[in-house]
């Protein structure tokens, strides 16, 4: 499942939790791979300076980096560089804890960088969280309390929404109310367990999306 920032992502995770998905979520993998002393950490203290991280923790100052990326692509670069390995192990040994723990369980993985770092091809279908440019920077600017200009340029770091659309296997419309995702969701829960079904017949295997 992928989305573009402020998409719903977290919203639709519950909801697919209910109906009995387990969700692997990249940004808590990423917030425990840069936590002090981890290999990430590490490998941001050698090139970020002290003021990154907080005194007394040690803890990466997000708010900071998040500005810091947000105007600096080859600063954004060699971040992606030093965590995202260390996303993807951590999400690959949960998705096998996750499998051992039920093979039955369909697995959904949030991966709000999936077509960003070319993954989507890792998975039995896509699911994208999908609401218009506009609504993301609305939702962003009520959720986080970022100026207009600074959620256009948040959204700039990542492809257009758009073209993800196109690029889904499923589209989930979060841009109206949450009835309305939660009868979208129903239907895509319909299509996770025939898919998984379907995996189970040919391969006896477990599904991920
Ligand atoms: C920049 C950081 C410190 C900001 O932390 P913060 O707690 O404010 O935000 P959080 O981690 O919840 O991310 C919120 C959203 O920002 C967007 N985002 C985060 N990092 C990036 C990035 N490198 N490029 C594009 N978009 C990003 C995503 O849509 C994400 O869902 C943090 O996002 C980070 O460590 N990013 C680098 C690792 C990464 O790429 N994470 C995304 C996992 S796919
Ligand atoms: N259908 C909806 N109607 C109104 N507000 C919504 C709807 N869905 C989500 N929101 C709100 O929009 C904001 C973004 O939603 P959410 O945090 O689920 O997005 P996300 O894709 O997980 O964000 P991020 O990319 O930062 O992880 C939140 O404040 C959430 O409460």
């Amino acid at each position: 499942m992928t989305g573009g920032i402020a998409s719903g992502k977290s919203t639709v995770a519950r909801l697919l939790e209910a109906k009995g998905a387990r969700v692997l979520d990249a940004d808590q993998a990423a917030r425990r791979a840069v936590e002090p002393g981890r290999p990430a950490w590490r490998r941001l203290r050698e090139f970020l300076s002290a003021d990154y991280f907080l005194p007394d923790s040690g803890e990466l100052n997000r708010r900071k980096l998040r500005r810091a990326i947000l105007d600096d692509p080859h600063l954004r670069r060699r971040v992606n560089e030093a965590v995202h390995p260390h996303v993807l192990q951590e999400m690959e040994a949960e998705w096998r804890r996750a499998v051992e723990a039920d093979p039955r369980r369909p697995v959904v993985f949030d991966i709000p960088l999936l077509y960003e770092t070319g993954l989507e091809g890792s998975f039995d279908c896509v699911i994208l969280v999908y609401v218009p440019a506009q609504v993301q920077i609305q939702r962003l600017c009520a959720r986080d309390g970022v100026s207009r200009p600074e959620a256009e340029r948040t959204l700039e770091m990542q492809l257009p929404i758009e073209q993800k659309r196109a690029w889904a296997n499923l589209v989930i419309d979060n841009s109206q109310d949450l009835e309305n995702t939660r009868r979208q969701v129903d239907a895509v829960w319909q299509e996770i367990a025939m898919r998984s079904q379907d995996k189970r017949t040919i391969h006896g295997g477990q599904t991920q999306a």
